[in-house]
């Protein structure tokens, strides 16, 4: 445990991880080249990034179970090999249609790698360090996402569509290479079981999406994590460039400033994590009130929202993605190690669900608003406050379930182990009376 040997398993998982981030983002950036070389509409194009997202997000829990069946090193090479296969059939498409079916197979290849590592994490480390590494994994893999919207787009403006998602596929294999020459599933001396067979795994899976810590990260990732998806992959560009008049350069450093918001906070949402554990819903609420409170002050400004209330706001959406990976710490407090794999997975879909239903309910608001007149453009400044206004009412359903959740893990926690968790103003008020005396 906490080894050299694990600091490289961690390394080459987080390289492997960075590359499948890549990949994912990588179309982002291409969306007017892909309009131009299949000369289709922006809505099918929308479609491609949605379905990506649609089988990465319905994979979660059938990967979570493989990973306690197999183990993760073998998921990380197949899903890998599989993002490579999928943007090599996008980099040579001749149509749309082709282009889609290698869509899918990234978001089918991406949907085995975050979870195997944070699995791979908790076989090779062990104490305080845990969390610290879950969250610096998916911070330092968002740099995937800089990498995309920086030499991805430079490549594929000079170089065109084939050399650059030729490029992009290329990192995914060397993380593919490393993966099989460096990675283990655990460390020699680590005696963990596997389940024996997939009914096992099954009864497993059943097991582990009743027990309520499983339900309190499942709704943690899901309150914190849709604001900042939703934003980078999909409307914050259009709402910054068309409804707030931003020079594009500047929408894409705000956009890049949400990657580098997460690797300031995410460390000290980690160290919160690893020293405070009893209080890591309040951190996940705390993230989601100041997300609720920006997003308010933005959609309530009279007039145009001022730039420096926009890089509030993506500072604000930096924090919710290591707020979210606060989610998997509940996973692993709440489930025995060799459910690990399908508790992670289950806790994952949380944040890709909230964000597919925001993506799309903004959309369809957006549109209803052109429809009924009430916008003379589809992406008019009052048109996004309503459409962008939604987010409360799915987050808000989110945030009873997660209250729901930490109530019946509190009881049990009280139940099993005997530590009972009062309100969190009520610890403040003892600690402060402490230093006091
Ligand atoms: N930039 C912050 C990292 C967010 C991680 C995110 N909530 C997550 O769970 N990601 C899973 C993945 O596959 O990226």
């Amino acid at each position: 445990m906490n080894s050299r040997r694990a600091w490289l398993v961690f390394a080459v998982g987080v390289f492997a991880y960075m590359a499948g981030v890549l990949q994912r983002s990588s179309l982002g950036v291409a969306g007017v080249s892909a309009a131009e070389r299949f000369d289709t509409t922006a809505a099918l194009l929308s479609a491609l990034a949605v379905l990506q997202l649609a089988v990465y997000a319905g994979l979660q829990i059938p990967i979570g179970l493989l990973i306690d069946r197999v183990g993760p090193k073998l998921l990380i090479c197949a899903g890998s090999g599989v993002m490579v296969a999928g943007q090599l059939v996008v980099a040579f498409a001749p149509a749309i249609e082709l282009a889609i079916a290698g869509r899918m197979l990234v978001g089918a290849g991406d949907a085995a790698i975050f979870i195997s590592l944070i699995r791979l994490i908790n076989s090779w480390f062990n104490g305080r360090t845990v969390p610290l590494l879950s969250q610096w994994t998916g911070n330092v893999g968002a740099i995937g996402q800089i990498l995309s919207a920086v030499p991805f787009a430079w490549l594929l403006h000079e170089q065109g569509w084939t050399t650059a998602f030729t490029a992009a596929a290329s990192v995914s294999f060397v993380g593919f290479v490393l993966t099989i020459a460096f990675l283990a599933d655990r460390p020699a001396e680590a005696a963990e079981t596997r389940a024996a067979s997939i009914k096992d795994a099954l009864h497993g899976l059943r097991q582990t999406i009743r027990r309520p810590g499983t339900q309190l990260g499942f709704w943690s990732h899901y309150v914190t994590q849709s604001s900042g998806t939703v934003f980078a992959l999909f409307w914050g560009f259009p709402f910054m460039v068309s409804a707030l008049g931003i020079p594009e350069t500047t929408a894409s450093i705000l956009l890049v400033t949400i990657v580098v918001t997460g690797l300031i906070a995410g460390p000290i949402l980690g160290i919160l994590t690893a020293r405070f554990p009893l209080r890591r819903s309040n951190l996940v609420l705390g993230v989601t009130a100041l997300l609720g409170l920006v997003w308010g002050a933005v959609l309530l400004w009279p007039g145009v929202p001022p730039t420096w209330l926009i890089v509030v706001l993506v500072v604000t959406m930096g924090a919710g993605g290591p707020g979210s990976l606060i989610g998997f710490d509940f996973a692993r407090s709440f489930n025995p190690i060799r459910s690990l794999g399908s508790a992670n997975g289950i806790v994952n879909v949380g944040g890709f669900l909230a964000s597919f239903v925001t993506m799309f309910l903004i959309g369809v608001i957006l549109d209803a608003q052109l429809s009924a007149g009430w916008s003379d453009e589809l992406y008019d400044l009052d048109a996004f406050r309503l459409a962008f206004a939604v987010q409360y009412a799915v987050v808000g359903f989110g945030v009873v379930m997660l209250l729901s959740a930490r109530r019946r893990t509190r009881r049990k926690l009280e139940e099993d182990e005997g530590i009972s968790v009062g309100p969190i103003w009520v610890a403040l008020y003892r600690a402060w009376r402490r230093r006091g005396a």
